[in-house]
């Protein structure tokens, strides 16, 4: 393997760099012999532009195409599913924990948090499925990066935020959790807890270093997942949510659409083979069309 420095392109944000050095530790743990340069990307999301879809990525992806990095770490659940000629999606890591934490003030939980409590969220995807479950609540946008959005719940412009636990857990800030939604409740977007890992299509040293890199199991998984989205359209707007679990040689994978009001909802499960995954998220798509998601996602778009 050649000893020509390999550099791994991260957003600036602490989570991307805490992601990042994830994967640096596992590169440097197989491939001791091989420089391993960091290169921080600066992408509009990270400047507190609006977050247009992808935003997070393209900067990366730009530098990948460019060569001025070799590979990319992102968060999965921020690479959109088309692919970008050129680019392949290389490898993921082990997931982290899929869910979503709820980050309370004064105490308040879930169940007792007054009518009328403002709840912030910058997903429609979670605010929908928590309007199905408090329609109570006033849920507000809230964005940017996660210590902002930490911040901005200590700024008291909100009584409770709800985060992936899986970033607060990478920044050190589990403890912030006031409780986990189990995922029959939330359930999360396709890809979430993944890192991923996006190379050149064309570089056969990122490549094989990649392979090494991915974790299987969460690989069907998130296939599944993405497979799924991709199917549905995955307009910008309207929720879709998909959570597929493997054990064995099986791949279980629950998915969701849900109107932004929280009112109608379909959601099924498939299950088969892991190899399969990509077939199997096309079919669960499917069968959500059969039920009537199309009316929700046209509405909705
Ligand atoms: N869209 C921002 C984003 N991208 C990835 C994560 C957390 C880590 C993950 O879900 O893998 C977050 C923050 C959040 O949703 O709370």
């Amino acid at each position: 393997m050649s000893d020509r420095p390999l550099r791994v392109g991260t957003r600036g944000s602490a989570l991307a760099r805490a992601q990042t050095e994830q994967v640096i530790r596992r590169l440097r743990a197989m491939h001791p012999e091989i420089p391993v340069e960091t290169v921080i990307v600066h992408t509009s999301g990270d400047r507190g532009q609006r977050e247009v879809r992808g935003a997070f990525v393209k900067e990366l992806q730009h530098a990948l195409l460019e060569g001025r990095i070799d590979l990319a770490v992102h968060s999965l659940k921020d690479l959109p599913t088309d692919s970008v000629p050129g680019l392949r999606l290389a490898a993921v890591l082990e997931r982290e924990d899929p869910r979503e934490a709820l980050i309370a003030c004064d105490g308040w939980t879930w169940a007792t948090l007054p009518a009328g409590a403002r709840v912030g969220t910058g997903s429609p995807r979670r605010a929908a499925q928590l309007r199905a479950l408090r329609p109570d609540l006033a849920y507000l946008p809230l964005i940017g990066n996660v210590d902002t959005r930490l911040r901005r719940l200590e700024e008291g412009r909100y009584e409770a935020i709800v985060l992936a636990v899986a970033g607060l857990i990478r920044l050190g800030r589990s403890e912030a959790i006031t409780e986990i939604f189990p995922l029959d409740q939330v359930l999360p977007a396709p890809g979430q807890g993944a890192i991923a890992v996006e190379i050149r299509a064309d570089d056969a040293r990122a490549q094989v270093l990649a392979e090494r890199l991915n974790h299987p199991p969460t690989w069907w998984a998130v296939t599944a997942e993405r497979a799924f989205l991709r199917a549905l359209g995955g307009g910008c707007r309207v929720p879709i949510a998909a959570y597929g679990e493997v054990r064995g040689d099986r791949l279980w994978l629950d998915g969701l659409v849900i109107s932004p009001d929280g009112r109608q909802a379909i959601r099924d499960q498939i299950e088969g083979p892991a190899e399969a995954a990509e077939e199997l998220g096309r079919a669960l798509a499917e069968r959500l069309r059969s039920q009537g998601a199309i009316r929700i996602l046209e509405e909705a778009g």
